[in-house]
């Protein structure tokens, strides 16, 4: 689908165009392509955070039909910490700027050593991801 987010200062910001290949309902992006641009999106403050953590839940409420081959934004922002707890919260808009989607994320922060269980090398851009994390 083509997502590519930037940081911006405390904000990820990101655009995308959603095509067939995530249909749901007819010239409509199904709810689970929309939620991993969400979870993607939130994910992405991690850098920003300098916390490795991976996604516990997240909620998202569909506003608006997410509609295919019309350009999309995309925000994130972490909307506060408790100890290993991260919140964060995303948003879709259309090009009117209307929210079509909206996500509130919890994130638990973990040890590189998580990412290791899936047996791959990490890339070596993560080693110190993490050294500096509050918490
Ligand atoms: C210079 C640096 C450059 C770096 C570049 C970085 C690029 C960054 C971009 C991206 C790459 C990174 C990749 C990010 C990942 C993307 C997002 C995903 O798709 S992640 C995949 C889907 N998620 C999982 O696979 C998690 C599977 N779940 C688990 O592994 C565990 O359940 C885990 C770690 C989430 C928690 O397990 P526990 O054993 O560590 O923790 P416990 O003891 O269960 O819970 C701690 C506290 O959290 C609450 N908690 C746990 N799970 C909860 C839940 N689902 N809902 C609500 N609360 C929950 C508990 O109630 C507890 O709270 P109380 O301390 O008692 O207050």
């Amino acid at each position: 689908m083509g997502l590519r987010l930037r940081v911006d200062g405390d904000v990820v910001r990101g655009e995308v165009t959603f095509d067939r290949r995530q249909q749901g309902a007819p010239g409509i992006a199904h709810g689970g392509a929309v939620t991993t641009v969400l979870d993607d999106a939130v994910a992405s403050l991690l850098v920003v955070l300098e916390t490795p953590a991976v996604t516990a839940n997240i909620h998202v409420d569909f506003r608006a039909p997410t509609l295919l081959h019309h350009p999309m934004t995309v925000e994130a922002r972490a909307t506060g910490r408790d100890g290993r707890k991260l919140h964060l919260t995303a948003r879709l808009l259309d090009e009117r700027a209307t929210v079509v989607a909206e996500a509130q994320a919890l994130f638990l922060a973990v040890d590189l050593e998580h990412f290791a269980k899936g047996g791959e090398a990490l890339p070596e851009a993560w080693s110190g991801w993490g050294a500096n994390a509050p918490g």
